[in-house]
């Protein structure tokens, strides 16, 4: 006689119509797995209709509805607490926009890059007319001039930007950097106190205007379908606006900045 079993029907065997008899010990898994059930429908309601979701539900949050029986310790601190949103309580598994956003930047965040090494540039002006002045040598350097394009068209083919237009940006980015060199030379000649008291070293200030110029020609490739989009020329305006602002740029390196990303678009 069987008076300590009890009859069990799974969804499945109920639809065939043939009850099975569990032992004892099945019972408390059977419970385990209604518990379950009751966890796994929390969940779902906290979720709320599936419809609702705009946001693919992370990994951990599908396989803890989608497996029938949670661990114990799962089960227990499901049915003892509110469950909250699954979302909430996941590992911090970012959105997809948001892991989309930050592994490729917008056309803005391109754009911005190109600004901010153009004014890093522009900013070797200072310490390069220091190095020159009151030398009686001449601000162009036409041999330099020819190295530096030579040398940024070669590496725009390595980084797969156009070398003609990265070439057409550095000649813009040349006359700016010569533009604030010759304003800060007729500043220093009106007002001799405010001249360098010593004089850089010009190879030493070279070397830093040729890692940006690697810098400047990768980030004008990585820019390239910004800087042909319709949208560009806005978005470099408001791209130069934001770097003069986070520089605090007087009014010459201001005025060279449009100067030296006059190219960058088209
Ligand atoms: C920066 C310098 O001054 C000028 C500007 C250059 C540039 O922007 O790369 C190159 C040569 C010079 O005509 C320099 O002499 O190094």
């Amino acid at each position: 006689m069987v008076v300590n079993r009890v009859i069990a029907v799974t969804a499945d065997q109920s639809t065939r119509g043939t009850p099975v008899h569990l032992a004892p010990s099945a019972v408390s898994s059977r419970g385990r797995l209604l518990a379950a059930g009751g966890a796994a429908a929390l969940l779902l309601a906290a979720q709320g209709p599936a419809t609702a979701a705009p946001v693919p539900r992370p990994a951990a949050t599908a396989s803890a509805t989608a497996v029938p029986v949670p661990r114990p310790a799962a089960t227990a601190s499901a049915t003892a607490v509110p469950v909250p949103h699954p979302v909430a309580t996941a590992a911090p598994v970012p959105r997809p926009a948001a892991a989309a956003s930050a592994a490729h930047p917008g056309p803005y965040a391109r754009l911005h890059v190109v600004v901010g090494l153009s004014a890093r540039r522009l900013a070797t002006a200072e310490p390069v007319a220091a190095a020159k002045y009151g030398t009686g040598g001449p601000v162009d350097d036409p041999a330099r001039e020819r190295r530096v394009l030579d040398a940024v068209a070669r590496q725009a083919v390595e980084a797969g930007g156009g070398p003609g237009v990265t070439v057409r940006v550095f000649r813009d980015q040349i006359e700016a950097h010569k533009a604030v060199q010759r304003a800060l030379h007729r500043r220093w000649d009106a007002d001799p106190a405010s001249a360098p008291a010593e004089r850089p070293r010009l190879d030493a200030v070279r070397e830093e205007i040729d890692r940006v110029n690697g810098e400047l020609v990768r980030a004008l490739a990585a820019a390239l379908p910004a800087r042909t989009a319709p949208s560009c020329a806005g978005l470099l305006a408001a791209a130069t606006a934001q770097v003069r602002h986070e520089r605090a740029l007087d009014g010459t390196h201001a005025v060279a900045l449009g100067r030296a990303v006059r190219a960058v678009c088209g």
